[in-house]
């Protein structure tokens, strides 16, 4: 906004770019990313005065080279026709990533729809601040134009940095202008951004702050060590829910619909926020401060303002626990004791809130496996049937 981004001319009409190829393995830039940085790096101090030409493209194209990079939209838009009723996203894409999703049999699928009116309300939040905009690969800060990595021996490493940071952000300055329908650049403008000392500018703090990994979305045939050749979406309601360590909703992304749906995780009463977890949960509640300092605040979810050595513990060592007794069930483990045991672990994943993660329908299979051994048919359908409701 400093910057001035919604004072300037309104979304162009036709496409404007097709952003540079790039060359350098961004698992690299990842690992520089997300290095400690002892100072603050404020952006756009070390700017160079180079600007990157950019050609035309069409939005339907799919024959690109493996590593060239493409901004359009999904769904491709056809700007002599009204826009698609569900909107389209902004969409920085390497070429044969966006081949891969064009190409899909399922694809197009229509955007899934609540049967009734939407169960939830974005409201204001008293110490939380106040939900596809744009879908963007998660390496977006280093991979704006790949000439600039032989800066690297010219600066320093936070002067290269910034430097990286600021094509990156003019790269995104077009996209929000050229990309976006306008109630959805003044939507993702409105976002929160935590990234304020990182050296990131306005917009890719907003991406880095409201991104959810889209799974199944990679550039190439697999997933690297990484995970940096993925992508992040960045939504218009989904964007604006606040994290738990405590999570009550999940959400999956589907590649046909090239869209994102949450679901439940339990009952919610009304009035409850939503919420689900900008970090991983089996771990201590310290841990957890620590992978969460990026976003800027200090979670205080009931499990955190009332962690105990104990709650670490379970924490730490419930999927493991879930994993070893399934193996030894399977092994031919079967006794009173092992369900005692696994039934007041469930009561104890409830009592802390993770009967919103994974393991918790793995805990419940476990068990409904293990009362089959025992004969005990109808807690064995019970909790088979409980489990089912847990899996998307
Ligand atoms: C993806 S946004 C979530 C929506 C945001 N609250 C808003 O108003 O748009 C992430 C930011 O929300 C805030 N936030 C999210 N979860 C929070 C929590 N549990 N406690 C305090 N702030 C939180 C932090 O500022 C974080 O950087």
């Amino acid at each position: 906004m400093k910057r001035g981004f919604l004072n300037s001319s309104k979304g162009k009409k036709k496409p404007l770019y097709e952003a540079p190829t790039s060359t350098e393995s961004s698992q690299q830039a990842i690992q520089d990313q997300e290095k400690p940085r002892p100072t603050k790096l404020p952006f756009g101090k070390v700017s160079l005065t180079t600007t990157t030409a950019y050609t035309k493209f069409d939005h339907t194209r799919v024959d690109y080279d493996s590593n060239q990079t493409v901004v359009t939209t999904i769904p491709p838009r056809d700007y002599d026709m009204p826009p698609d009723p569900d909107g389209h996203s902004a969409w920085i894409v390497r070429g044969t990533t966006k081949a891969k999703i064009l190409n899909r049999p399922g694809y197009p699928k229509a955007v899934p729809k609540p049967s009734g009116p939407p169960a939830y309300e974005v409201r204001a939040t008293p110490d939380m601040g106040m939900g596809a905009l744009l879908v963007a690969p998660r390496d977006i800060g280093m991979m704006a134009d790949s000439s600039k990595f032989k800066l690297r021996e010219k600066y320093s490493p936070d002067e290269f940095r910034q430097i990286m940071m600021m094509e990156c952000e003019k790269l995104l300055e077009n996209v929000v202008q050229g990309y976006m329908q306008p109630e959805h650049r003044e939507a993702f403008l409105a976002l929160a951004n935590s990234h304020q000392e990182d050296g990131s500018g306005p917009i890719l703090g907003i991406i880095r702050t409201n991104g959810y990994k889209i799974e199944g979305l990679f550039d190439g045939p697999k997933l690297n060590e990484w995970d940096s050749n993925t992508y992040s979406a960045i939504l218009k309601v989904g964007s604006r829910i606040n994290h738990s360590c405590r999570p009550n909703i999940t959400h999956q992304f589907d590649l046909d619909a090239f869209c994102m749906s949450f679901f439940a995780k339990r009952d919610i009463p009304s009035g409850e926020q939503l919420s689900y977890s900008y970090c991983y949960l089996g771990q201590s509640a310290a841990a957890r401060q620590a992978e969460l300092a990026p976003y800027g605040f200090s979670c205080t979810c009931p499990s955190c303002v009332n962690a105990t050595p104990e709650s670490d513990k379970l924490r730490t060592e419930y999927e493991q626990r879930i994993m070893a007794t399934a193996i030894s069930v399977a092994r031919g483990v079967a006794n009173k004791a092992t369900f005692v045991s696994l039934v007041d672990l469930k009561k104890q994943l409830i009592e802390e809130g993770l009967d919103g993660t994974e393991g918790y329908p793995r805990l419940l299979q476990v068990i409904s496996i293990l009362c089959g051994k025992l004969g005990m048919t109808a807690e064995e359908s019970k909790y088979l049937k409980e489990m089912k409701k847990h899996i998307l």
